[in-house]
């Protein structure tokens, strides 16, 4: 169109922090990524179960990918700057300044990861109070949520953290905070992961009842009490010293923000798929999941009306997508489950080796070679004899039981590449079969879902992919853009600028279709076994434990 290259364009730069990495994004108006860049963070295990970050160190990361992504271009034509992070929690104290979660006393590691699962007797006593405000968790709190964390550091760390703490932040508002100065809290993170009510706000007799009366006492002031939608503008903007940190103006727009995976889901729901031939065209978004596939899974659904999905946490209203209810259902490791069984294996080294031989990544030497030993039938039919149940961290839905453990059954004396990658396959598979029984699940308490919108690190990954098809018998849609959190983040930013009306109307124009996988209809027999022995498994590790615990 003649004339439109000289039309001042708008940017939007998305921050996103996953488990493993912060990446940031210059993204335009119509939700292109013009220049990207990550930067790994660290991660500390002090002990087995305890997960540790640095909110310094992740600042810094942020700063750092910012700065490469506004490179060589005019930042004036910035308008709005979006952060997402994971629902990690960060400790400051009074005066803002970090301190420790360990008994290290070290100050530097000063957040208790998502993953972090050192509050399991913490959350067995809150799961006992029953209190209403467990409905809308599924029924049972998880471990990972911020409510048996905060009791933990009163019980074990009372005067070297409890006593000395002035503010409990999740990741994503600790990063707007930093950017504004601004302490207001996103809605998503204190209804997802604090018990908040989007209508009725703090519950008092739930903190009360659980030990924390403490929050009351002092007004909600060290969590949050003052909320704002996702993608609110957040005071003046981006002060001048976050400006210089970042390589950004000062003064521009800061959103409210989102945990990551609900950023994913931003990015991807709400894109046009007319054309395409899928069964959601035309349909409402509620037919849509969005399931983003990192270090973690999460599996988010939307509703009209509050749905109570047993193991499944929600229903949030406008938790992501503002007037909509959300249910979240998840998997605890499932990018982390697929490296831990591929870098235990004996095989790995001879992998590494063969794979960097080819300059390719370990899983694309992977997927080629189990095409190669494939024979004449489909790649999916080479774990006939191995199954895999997946919950090596616990399940988070929908059996909502920290207490679960991976299985693996039809191990043989092989130690060799074949072995490995057919184990990677049955790995890939079990989560995928995951996925099928919480989206089971869920259409069981009312929704109903068609078609499957898939981001996140695995979802890079075409056997991953192809086997959520295969497996859920639904089609996957994959976004144009594959760092499609980060386009979720860029559209939080564009609706704080105040460029686009409402955050659907962001979706719609920011979000759209890369390419779709169907499922392999003809598979689907060998995969409805397989099933029956995956939920199998589940009821036999269930058998075990009773037996041990027996007399
Ligand atoms: N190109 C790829 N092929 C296969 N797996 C990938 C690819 N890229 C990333 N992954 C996997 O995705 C997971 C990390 O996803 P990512 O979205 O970066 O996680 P997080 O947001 O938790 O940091 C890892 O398990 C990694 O192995
Ligand atoms: O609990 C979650 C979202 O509610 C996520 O699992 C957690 O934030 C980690 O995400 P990721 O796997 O992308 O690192």
């Amino acid at each position: 169109m003649p004339g439109r290259d000289r039309e001042p364009r708008s940017y939007y730069v998305g921050v996103d922090v996953g488990t493993g990495s912060v990446r940031a994004a210059l993204v335009d108006q119509r939700g292109i990524l013009l220049a990207f860049a990550d930067q790994p963070i660290n991660q500390w295990e002090p002990q087995f179960n305890h997960h540790e970050q640095s909110s310094e160190d992740i600042w810094a990361a942020c700063c750092v990918v910012t700065k490469q992504v506004v490179q060589g271009i005019d930042v004036n034509q910035i308008r709005g700057l979006g952060f997402d992070a994971t629902c990690s929690l960060v400790v400051l104290d009074k005066q803002f300044r970090p301190l420790p979660v360990n008994h290290e006393g070290d100050p530097h590691r000063n957040i208790i990861m998502w993953l972090d699962h050192r509050a399991v007797s913490q959350v067995h006593r809150i799961n006992e109070t029953k209190h209403s405000v467990l409905q809308c968790v599924g029924g049972v709190m998880s471990v990972e949520m911020q409510a048996p964390k905060l009791l933990w550091l009163k019980e074990n760390m009372r005067e070297t953290c409890w006593d000395k703490a002035g503010h409990f932040f999740d990741l994503p508002d600790f990063l707007s905070w930093k950017a504004t100065g601004v302490s207001a809290r996103s809605l998503c993170s204190l209804v997802c992961k604090w018990t908040y009510s989007a209508e009725k706000g703090w519950d008092d007799s739930f903190w009360k009842m659980i030990g924390l009366e403490d929050f009351v006492a002092d007004n909600y002031s060290k969590i949050g009490n003052q909320v704002l939608p996702p993608g609110a503008s957040l005071g003046h903007g981006l002060t001048p010293e976050a400006a210089k940190d970042l390589g950004l103006p000062a003064g521009i727009a800061v959103a409210a923000s989102l945990i990551d995976a609900h950023a994913g889901g931003l990015g991807v729901i709400g894109a046009d798929v007319r054309g395409y031939g899928l069964a959601c065209e035309g349909q409402p978004v509620t037919s849509r999941l969005a399931v983003i596939c990192g270090t973690s899974s999460c599996h988010m659904g939307i509703s009209k009306d509050p749905i109570f999905v047993p193991g499944v946490w929600g229903p949030y209203f406008s938790a992501m997508v503002p007037g909509f209810w959300l249910n979240e259902g998840g998997q605890s490791v499932t990018g982390k489950l697929i490296d831990h069984m591929v870098q235990g294996h004996a095989a790995f080294p001879e992998l590494q080796a063969k794979a960097t031989a080819r300059c390719q990544s370990i899983y694309a030497y992977l997927n080629s070679h189990l095409d190669l030993i494939k024979k004449a039938r489909p790649v999916g039919f080479l774990t006939v004899d191995l199954h895999v149940w997946p919950d090596f961290h616990g399940n988070r839905s929908p059996l909502a039981d920290l207490t679960l453990k991976g299985m693996v059954t039809g191990l043989k004396l092989s130690q060799d590449l074949d072995d490995l990658a057919i184990l990677y396959l049955a790995t890939v598979q079990a989560i995928a079969f995951g996925t099928r029984l919480i989206i089971e699940a869920m259409e069981a308490a009312g929704h109903s879902i068609s078609t499957l919108f898939l981001c996140g690190g695995l979802s890079k990954n075409p056997l991953f992919v192809q086997m959520h098809a295969d497996i859920t018998g639904m089609p996957v849609v994959l976004s144009q853009e594959v760092e499609s959190v980060l386009v979720g983040a860029a559209i939080l930013g564009a609706c704080a600028s105040g460029d686009f009306a409402s955050v659907q109307e962001a979706m719609a124009r920011m979000s759209k279709v890369g390419k779709v996988v169907l499922p392999r209809l003809e598979d689907k027999r060998y995969y409805d076994k397989k099933y029956q022995v995956f939920l199998k498994l589940v009821e036999h590790q269930k058998e075990y434990a009773a037996i041990m615990k027996g007399d």
